[in-house]
C-alpha cells in the first residue's frame, strides 16, 4: 500500500488530490514524472547517471539508487501513471531532522523559456541563492524539549535571508529549535555536522569530485540532510546523511565544470564549517 512521505519537506506534495510522491513500505520512494520535459529528463538523467562508469563509486552513495520507471496509481486519482522508482532517503529513521537546501546562485540555466527565467530569477533574488549560491528550501526539526517536529511554514523558510539560514542550519542541529526566543543550543552540531562520518566530512568528499567532474550540470538541484533522532536505543547512532535529489534540469556538461553549483556548495560548506567549529569552541570554552 502507497503512502503520503511523511518526511517530505520541499517540493509538490500529494495533498488535496495534486500530483506527488508515494513511497512503500519497502523503502521505496514514487516520484510521478512530470507531465512536461522534466518528468522525462529526470528520468534520462537516472538512467545516463546510473550506467555511467565515469562516476565514482563513492559518489554514487550521495544519489538515490533508482530503480526504474514504474507505473504507479498517481496520488491525484487520475490513475496510473509513470513514476520514478527511487531509494527513500529517509527510510528506516524513526526520528529523521530533514532539511533541503537547493544549491546554485541560480536556478535557470540557458537556453530556458522566457517566462520560466523570469520566475527563476525573480525566486533567486528573493530568496538567498543570488547572495549565498543556496538556500533552503524547506526543513523539519525533532524538538526534544517539546517531543514533536518544528516545521516552519514554506512561506516564513522562502523569506529567510543570510541570519535565517544560518540560524536555519543551526537549529538543524539544535534540541530547541522551537524555541524561538532562545539561542539554539547547536547540541548535536559536532555530532551530526562534525566528526569523520558527519555532513562535513561527506560534503568535502562531494566537494572534490565536483572540483573536477564535467560531466553533468546539477541546474537546481538540492542537497537533502537527515539524521536520527531517536535515542530509545543506547548510543544511537545519529547516522547523519548528504544526498542530492531532484535532477529535472540537470544538462550535459559537456566537458566544462559545474561552476554554478560548486561555487553554492563552497559557500554552503562554509556556512557549516563555522557552525562545527563554534560548537566546538564553544565546548572547549566550557559555555
Ligand atoms: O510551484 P512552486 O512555487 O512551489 O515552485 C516549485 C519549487 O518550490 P519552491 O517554491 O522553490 O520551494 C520547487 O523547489 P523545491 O523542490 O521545493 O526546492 C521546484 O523548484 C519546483 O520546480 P521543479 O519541479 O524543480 O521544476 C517548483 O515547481 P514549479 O512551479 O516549477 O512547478
Ligand atoms: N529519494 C528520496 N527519498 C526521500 N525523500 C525524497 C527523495 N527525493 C525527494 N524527496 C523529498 O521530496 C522533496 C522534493 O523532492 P524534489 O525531487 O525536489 O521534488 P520536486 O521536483 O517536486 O521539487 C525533497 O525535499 C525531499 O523531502
Amino acid at each position: 500500500m502507497l503512502k503520503v512521505p511523511e518526511h517530505q519537506v520541499a517540493g509538490h506534495i500529494a495533498k488535496d488530490g495534486k500530483l506527488g510522491p508515494l513511497v512503500d513500505d519497502q523503502g521505496i520512494f514514487y516520484k510521478p514524472l512530470q507531465g512536461d520535459a522534466r518528468g522525462e529528463n529526470e528520468a534520462k538523467f537516472y538512467e545516463s547517471f546510473s550506467s555511467n562508469k565515469n562516476v565514482p563509486d563513492n559518489i554514487r552513495g550521495y544519489f538515490p539508487a533508482y530503480h526504474g520507471v514504474q507505473l504507479v496509481e498517481a496520488s491525484d486519482g487520475s490513475g496510473q501513471l509513470p513514476h520514478l522508482a527511487l531509494e527513500d532517503v529517509v527510510s528506516g529513521y524513526v526520528k529523521p531532522s530533514v532539511m533541503d537546501v537547493k544549491i546554485g546562485s541560480r536556478t535557470w540555466y540557458p537556453d530556458v523559456s522566457e517566462e520560466y527565467f523570469n520566475k527563476c530569477i525573480k525566486k533567486d533574488r528573493e530568496t538567498t541563492t543570488v547572495s549565498l549560491g543556496f538556500r533552503v528550501s524547506g526543513l523539519k526539526v525533532f524538538d526534544h524539549e517539546e517531543s514533536g517536529f518544528w516545521r516552519p511554514d514554506k512561506r516564513v523558510v522562502l523569506a529567510y535571508k543570510v541570519d535565517g539560514a544560518r540560524t536555519a542550519l543551526r537549529k538543524f542541529v539544535s534540541s530547541n529549535p522551537l524555541a524561538d526566543s532562545v539561542v539554539p543550543d547547536c547540541a548535536f552540531a559536532s555530532e551530526v555536522y562534525g566528526g569523520s562520518n558527519g555532513i562535513l566530512t561527506q560534503l568535502l568528499e562531494l566537494k572534490a569530485w565536483f572540483e573536477t567532474q564535467t560531466l553533468y550540470h546539477f541546474n537546481s538541484c538540492s542537497i537533502l540532510m537527515v539524521y536520527e533522532n531517536d535515542e530509545s536505543v543506547d548510543d544511537a547512532p545519529r547516522r547523519a546523511r548528504v544526498k542530492l535529489v531532484d535532477f529535472a534540469h540537470v544538462l550535459d556538461g559537456n566537458g566544462v565544470i559545474d561552476h554554478n553549483f560548486f561555487g553554492g556548495l563552497c559557500s554552503f560548506i562554509k556556512f557549516i564549517k563555522d557552525i562545527v567549529e563554534s560548537s566546538e569552541n564553544c565546548c572547549e570554552n566550557g559555555h
